[in-house]
């Protein structure tokens, strides 16, 4: 499939480095389970938010959601999405959870990002990674690097469908709410992982609402 190999990959020695720091930090943490996969690094934390936590944040995700936009990779996501505000005092607060489970510098992370699917909407197969093919490829080098780790927590349970796949590992995980999985879209040495491919599978019944934040390789924006 992808030959990620022939690709440039100015920043695998940062990625190897933060790779190796979020993995300790997690497989201390008690509250963090490792999914149990071969060559690919995923985490899951159970009720990492409280049910009201969640009531509210699906009131933030309504108010910020909009068509998707389907710039390189987000090619085949149909979900509403928008970025949450970053300023406000509750977004700070969970934020700052996020960092400090992680283990990394606030100044990494994106903008938590909230996504809301509808019966029939998806999020087709795709890398959370940059390829160099990307059009966005040379500006995202210049801001913050690749992308490292993903962070995602559901936010509520779906009546049917909406489970986030990632099929090289034979691995389909259910939205429960609170939940929070982590992953690390890089290989142990730094390099993109062909096998964090993932999709969000179409909701059949029901709404489904979910928070993502990425990880840089370096300070974004
Ligand atoms: O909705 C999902 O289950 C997957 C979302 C996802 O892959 C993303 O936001 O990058
Ligand atoms: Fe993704």
């Amino acid at each position: 499939m992808v030959l990620f190999r022939s690709e440039p990959h100015p920043d695998a020695a940062d990625l190897k480095r933060i790779g190796n720091q979020v993995r300790a930090r997690l497989d201390a943490d008690p509250a963090a389970y490792r999914i149990p996969v071969e060559d690919f690094e995923i985490y899951a934390v159970g009720e990492f938010f409280t049910r009201p936590e969640c009531e509210r944040l699906i009131k933030v995700v309504d108010a910020v959601a909009r068509p998707s936009d389907s710039y390189s990779n987000d090619g085949g996501r149909t979900s509403y999405s928008g970025d949450v505000d970053p300023h406000d005092p509750f977004i700070r607060m969970l934020q700052r959870r996020i960092d400090d489970l992680m283990g990394l510098d606030p100044s990494y992370g994106e903008t938590i990002q909230g996504q809301r699917y509808l019966p029939g909407q998806e999020f087709k197969a795709h890398f959370d990674h940059f390829r160099p093919s990307d059009p966005m490829w040379n500006e995202e080098m210049r801001n913050g690097g690749q992308r490292s780790w993903t962070a995602m927590a559901y936010l509520n349970t779906v009546e049917e469908g909406g489970s986030t796949d990632f099929p090289k590992v034979n691995l389909s995980i259910p939205p429960q709410p609170g939940a929070l999985l982590i992953w690390n879209n890089m290989a142990r040495d730094g390099r993109p992982n062909a096998k964090s491919l993932h999709a969000g599978r179409p909701v059949i019944q029901g709404v489904k609402y979910v928070l993502t934040k990425w990880y840089r390789s370096r300070p974004w924006n």
